[in-house]
C-alpha cells in the first residue's frame, strides 16, 4: 500500500518535473525560433522596400536623365521640341507628360503641344538640381501626380509629369500582396506623394523629417500593430520609400511549424515522463524484490568461522548474507547489497539478518557463552533507531558482538562517534573491516571506540610475494600493537599466510585456508 502511493507521488512529481524541463526547454527554442524568424521577416519586408526603391530610382534616373539633357532644348516650343519631348513621353509609360514653364512661372508648352495661352503655375525655383513637388491633381488628365523638375541655366524650368497609378502598375506594387501599404513620402512632412494600400504612422512617435534609413515597430494610428521600414531615394531629395506590415504575426512560425513544435514538446514531455517512471520503477522494483525475497526468506545467513591459529579452535564466526534466487540460483552479497544500500532495503535485510543468526546460533551459544558473532553494518544502519534496537536485542543473546565497519563508514557523520560510544558501553566491539584499503588519515583510530582491526584481504595475499603491498602489512601489524588493537587476518588462503601471521602476533584468522562460508548446519558440524 505504502508502495502503491510512493508511486503515485512520484509519477506526479515526474508529471510536473518533465513539464518543467520540457517547457523550459522548448520555451528557449520558441524563442529563438520567434526572434529568428522575426528578424527574417524584417529583413524580407526590408528587401520588398529596397526592391521598389531600386525599380523606381531606375525609372526617375531616366526622367532625370531626359531632364539633364533638356538644357538645349528650344524653349520656343518648336514642332521639334514637341516632338522630342512626346517621344520620351512614349517611350516611358510612367511619365504622361513633359512641360517647360518660363522664368516666370508660365507653362507655355508640353508634350502635347504649344499652349494657345500660357498657363501660370509658379516661378520656377532658382536652385539648381532635380527636385520633385507633389501631390498633385493633373491639369490635363484630372489624376493624382507629382512632379520632377530641373532648372535650367536660363531659369526655364523642364518638368515631368508621373501619375501615380501609372506608378503603380509600372512597379507592379501589387505583387507586395502581405505588405499593408507601400508608398513614396516627403521625408520632411510624410505626406505621400503616392501610395498604394492603407497608409498609416505610429502613435506617440515622430518619424519625419528623417534623413536616413529608419525603422519602427510599435502601435499605429489604425490602431494596429506594425512594422514600419522607410529608405531615403539617393538620386531624388526629400523622397522615401515607405513599407508597412502587421507585426501581429511578424514572429509568428508557419503553423505548420507550430503543430510540428508542439508536438515535439508534447511527445518529450510524454517520453521524459515514461523515462522517469521507468527509472523510478526500476528503483521501486529493486527493492520490492528484495522485500519480497525477504518475505519468502529466500535470504539465508552463511557464517566463516574466525580461527585461533594457535589451537586450530573457531571462536567465533562473521555472518555473510546469502541469497538463493528462484531463476538465477545462490547470489552472493555483491549481486544485492549495494543496490539494497542504495535504496535503503539494508536495514530490513540487516534486521532480517539478525533475526536469522539469533534463530542459527542460539544452540552453538548455548555451549559457548563467549563464542563471537561479527555482523557488517555501515553508517546507514548506525543511524536508524530500529537497527539499534536490533543490535541491544541480539547483544542481549551474543555476549560476544562485533560490528564491522568501513573507515568510509566511521567517519560518514559526525553522530556516529556517540553512536558507537553508547554501543560500546552496551559491550559491543566496534571492528574496522577491510583495515588498510582506506584513504582516510589513522587518527580516528584513536578518538572512535575502536577495537579491532581485520587486516584487509590484499595485505594477506602479499605474504610471500615481492610487492608494494607486503610493506604494508607489516606496517599495520605494528601499529596495531603499538596502538593496542586486536587483529583479524582476512582472506588467509595457504598454510604460508597463516604461519607468516602467526609468527608476527596474528592469531586469529579467517580465509578459505580454514573454512569457506558455512551454511548453519556446516557449521555445526565444523564446531
Ligand atoms: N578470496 C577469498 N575470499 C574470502 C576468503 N575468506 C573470506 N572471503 C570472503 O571475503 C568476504 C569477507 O567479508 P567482508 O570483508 O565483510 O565483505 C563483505 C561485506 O562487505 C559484504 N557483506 C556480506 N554479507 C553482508 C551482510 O550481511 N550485510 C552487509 N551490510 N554486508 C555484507 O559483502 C562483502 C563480500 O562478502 P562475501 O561475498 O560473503 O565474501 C566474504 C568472504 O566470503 C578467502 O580466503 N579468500
Amino acid at each position: 500500500m505504502r508502495q502503491r502511493k510512493h508511486s503515485w507521488t512520484n509519477s506526479i512529481k515526474n508529471f510536473f518535473v518533465s513539464w518543467l524541463i520540457c517547457s523550459f526547454i522548448f520555451g528557449l527554442l520558441f524563442t529563438f525560433i520567434y526572434i529568428q524568424h522575426k528578424e527574417s521577416e524584417k529583413a524580407s519586408v526590408q528587401g520588398m522596400a529596397e526592391r521598389v526603391l531600386v525599380d523606381l530610382e531606375s525609372q526617375l534616373d531616366t526622367v532625370d536623365d531626359f531632364l539633364r539633357q533638356s538644357e538645349s532644348i528650344d524653349t520656343r516650343c518648336t514642332d521639334d521640341t514637341v516632338r522630342h519631348m512626346r517621344q520620351f513621353v512614349f517611350k516611358n509609360p510612367a511619365v504622361s507628360e513633359i512641360g517647360v514653364v518660363t522664368p516666370r512661372g508660365d507653362l507655355i508648352c508640353n508634350s502635347f503641344g504649344v499652349l494657345s495661352k500660357p498657363m501660370y503655375l509658379s516661378e520656377p525655383l532658382k536652385k539648381r538640381g532635380l527636385r520633385y513637388h507633389g501631390p498633385i491633381i493633373s491639369e490635363f488628365l484630372q489624376v493624382p501626380a507629382f512632379v520632377l523638375a530641373r532648372t535650367r541655366h536660363d531659369g526655364f524650368e523642364v518638368n515631368a509629369l508621373l501619375p501615380t497609378d501609372w506608378i503603380n502598375d509600372t512597379l507592379h506594387l501589387r505583387k507586395y500582396k502581405e505588405l499593408d501599404f507601400v508608398a513614396v513620402v516627403d521625408t520632411e512632412t510624410g505626406v505621400p506623394v503616392f501610395l498604394q494600400g492603407q497608409y498609416s504612422l505610429p502613435l506617440n512617435h515622430t518619424v519625419f523629417p528623417l534623413s536616413r534609413s529608419t525603422e519602427i515597430e510599435g502601435r499605429f494610428d489604425d490602431q494596429t500593430q506594425k512594422y514600419l521600414y522607410i529608405k531615403p531615394f539617393k538620386n531624388v531629395p526629400r523622397l522615401a520609400v515607405v513599407v508597412g506590415k502587421s507585426a501581429k504575426y511578424l514572429g509568428m512560425p508557419n503553423p505548420l511549424w507550430l503543430l510540428v513544435l508542439c508536438l515535439l514538446y508534447l511527445a518529450s514531455w510524454v517520453g521524459l515522463v515514461l523515462v522517469l517512471n521507468h527509472y523510478d520503477k526500476r528503483l521501486l522494483s529493486s527493492r520490492t524484490l528484495l522485500l519480497d525475497a525477504i518475505y519468502r526468506s529466500e535470504l539465508f545467513n552463511v557464517y566463516q568461522p574466525l580461527v585461533n591459529a594457535q589451537n586450530q579452535k573457531i571462536k567465533g564466526v562473521e555472518v555473510l548474507i546469502r541469497w538463493m534466487h528462484p531463476l538465477e540460483g545462490e547470489l552472493g552479497p555483491a549481486y544485492f547489497v549495494p543496490e539494497a544500500e542504495r535504496d535503503g532495503t539494508i536495514l530490513e535485510l540487516s534486521l532480517y539478518q539478525i533475526d536469522l543468526a539469533l534463530r542459527d546460533l542460539k544452540p552453538i551459544l548455548a555451549n559457548n557463552n563467549n563464542f563471537k558473532v561479527s555482523f557488517n553494518v555501515n553508517g546507514f544502519l548506525l543511524m536508524c533507531p530500529s537497527y539499534i534496537r536490533k543490535l541491544c536485542e541480539a547483544k542481549a543473546v551474543f555476549n560476544n558482538l562485533t560490528i564491522e565497519l568501513t573507515e568510509r563508514d566511521v567517519l560518514s557523520e559526525a553522530k556516529i562517534k556517540l553512536i558507537l560510544k553508547e554501543l560500546v558501553d552496551l559491550g559491543i566491539e566496534i571492528a574496522i573491516d577491510d583495515f588498510g584499503t582506506g584513504y582516510s588519515g589513522l587518527q580516528y583510530l584513536q578518538s572512535f571506540p575502536i577495537d579491532l582491526l581485520k587486516i584487509d584481504q590484499s595485505f594477506v595475499a602479499s605474504i610471500g610475494l615481492d610487492n608494494l603491498q607486503s610493506p604494508v602489512l607489516n606496517a599495520v601489524i605494528e601499529m596495531a600493537e603499538k596502538l593496542d588493537k586486536k587483529l583479524i587476518a582476512e582472506g588467509v588462503e595457504t598454510a604460508q599466510q597463516a604461519d607468516y601471521l602467526f609468527d608476527r602476533g596474528v592469531v586469529v584468522h579467517q580465509g578459505w585456508h580454514y573454512y569457506k562460508a558455512l551454511n548453519i548446519s556446516e557449521l555445526k558440524r565444523a564446531l
